[in-house]
């Protein structure tokens, strides 16, 4: 008989999971995957394929964007390859520091960048010398200090842009410095969805995803006597299987949109208490024509007062993913309250003047803007924010709880259950893999085994003990 598993989001996790064991050799599970969204799967990474309706077929990712080629081994750098997906490098950084009207590229980036690296490095090794968690700001600034570097210089004017910078609490002791702001590097030709749509549809004979859209999944029950697992939709049906893996985002747990039945072990409640969540959005803007340097893939600025810290101070080149005239600002974590609260008026003012900063007055205003898209993850259905992040006090054992299911079938997947690659899109892709595979390896099975074993050896035990008893009363 086969193993019928839900998987629960079709985001990368639960893709992830999904291709894992319908490609299991001896063919043992049937897997469907049910996703919320009506319209599509994927998740946080989202390549809106129409920006308006005279532009066809014009990629631009709102979600993620950017893959991680400093780690040891991506899984998704390697699928690129197999799948044979056109990617390129996003290519050199532009820095431009507004107190000085200066544009640093070129050498002299690269080597106030590999300071940075460094300095920070040793700023979080002392921290955890010490023992104590503090902020990444707070150890980065004592190390800054202590080295007797000006405020000014480009290596702590480029740290001070570096986004686990930026976030109040992001832990010092559980920073890793390739995982959020060194290494994002990679992008996908036309938009990571293409990734995606592949895992999906399978490599060479693999069979395609089974993936039921409009699924919202409101409540797992745990039948234990039968050891069977009911999922329970939005719209009342249910449905019966042997195993779930659960890969929707921390905050539908965190605010109980999903319900468990009985609840989870008090562990869980706990580490989801903990677990913190960044916030960034991205606007894409489409010009008449491209007026910025070709070769270059992202323009970084200083703000000019503190207030504009992350409002639209980067912006990628998107011409190196759809060859198009289109450039995407972002907005960083301690920027986001101010975009929730803007027009896309208003939005558009203040893109067209930084940019008129990174490329002069002139040049600038001789285009239009004929398009502005932005995203709205903290109010996406099914969503709710950008990334996790170990924030000050979490220690590494909080993700402990992640590693094992609870039997007899609820397995975890996601960007926010594993600290290696916490908050990316390659943390969320092995977290699938791993779900997938523990739930292969048959443990919640070998508990049951274990289970049945020591209750018979306890009954068998106690048996005996009755009889002899019974045989002494008999002796007396
Ligand atoms: C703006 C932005 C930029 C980013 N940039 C990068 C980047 O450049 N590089 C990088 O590595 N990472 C980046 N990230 C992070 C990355 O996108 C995420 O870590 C990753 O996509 C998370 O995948 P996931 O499968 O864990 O979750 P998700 O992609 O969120 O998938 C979960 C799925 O569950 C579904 N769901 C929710 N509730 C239910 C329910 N009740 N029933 C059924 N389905 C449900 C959701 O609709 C969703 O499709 C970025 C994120 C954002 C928002």
């Amino acid at each position: 008989r086969h193993t019928n598993v839900a998987v629960i989001g079709g985001g990368v996790a639960g893709l992830a999971a999904a291709r894992v064991l319908s490609n299991d050799r001896l063919n043992r599970f049937l897997v469907q995957v049910y996703e919320a969204k009506r319209e599509r799967y994927g998740g946080r990474v989202w390549t809106k394929r129409n920006l308006s309706a005279n532009s066809k077929e014009i990629e631009a990712d709102l979600g993620a964007m950017f893959l991680n080629s400093k780690i040891k081994d991506n899984p998704l750098i390697e699928l690129i390859k197999k799948f044979e997906i056109e990617k390129d490098s996003i290519g050199p950084l532009e820095f431009y520091t507004s107190s000085n009207s200066k544009i640093h590229q070129g050498h002299d980036l690269t080597e106030a960048m590999r300071k940075a690296k460094e300095l920070m490095l040793s700023a979080i090794e002392k921290a955890k010398r010490k023992g104590k968690d503090i902020s990444v700001r707070e150890a980065v600034n004592q190390e800054i200090f202590e080295r007797g570097l000006e405020e000014n210089s480009l290596t702590s004017v480029l740290i001070k842009a570096l986004p686990s910078y930026n976030i109040n609490d992001y832990s010092a002791l559980l920073y890793a410095p390739d995982q959020l702001d060194f290494g994002y590097d990679t992008i996908v030709k036309f938009g990571l969805a293409e990734l995606v749509d592949r895992i999906v549809g399978g490599f060479e004979a693999e069979a395609p995803l089974d993936i039921n859209l409009r699924h919202v999944v409101r409540q797992i029950k745990v039948d234990d006597k039968r050891k069977q697992i009911l999922v329970r939709f939005r719209d009342g049906r249910q449905i019966s299987v042997d195993a779930v893996i659960v890969a929707v985002p921390m905050t539908v747990l965190q605010n109980d949109s999903l319900l468990f039945e009985p609840p989870l072990p008090k562990e869980f409640y706990k580490t989801l208490h903990e677990l913190k969540l960044t916030l960034s959005e991205r606007i894409v803007v489409e010009f008449d024509e491209m007026f910025w340097p070709q070769d270059k893939g992202m323009f970084v600025m200083t703000p000019e007062k503190s207030s504009d810290a992350g409002f639209l101070t980067t912006w990628i080149n998107l011409n190196k993913v759809n060859n198009k005239a289109y450039l995407a600002g972002s907005i960083g974590h301690q920027a986001v309250d101010k975009f929730y609260s803007m027009t896309d008026e208003t939005i558009a003012d203040i893109a067209l003047n930084r940019l008129k900063k990174l490329f002069g007055d002139d040049v600038v205003r001789q285009h239009n803007v004929t398009n502005l898209l932005r995203s709205d993850w903290l109010k996406s259905l099914y969503i709710g924010g950008s990334s996790a992040y170990p924030s000050v006090g979490n220690t590494g054992e909080l993700w402990d709880v992640f590693d094992l299911p609870v039997c007899p079938g609820i397995y975890f997947a996601g960007e926010y259950t594993t600290l290696d690659g916490l908050g990316t899109l390659h943390g969320a892709y092995n977290s699938g893999v791993k779900a997938a595979e523990a739930l292969m390896s048959g443990y919640c099975e070998q508990k049951a085994r274990e289970e049945q074993e020591l209750k018979e050896k306890n009954l068998k035990a106690s048996e005996k003990s009755n009889k002899t008893v019974d045989s002494k009363k008999d002796e007396l």
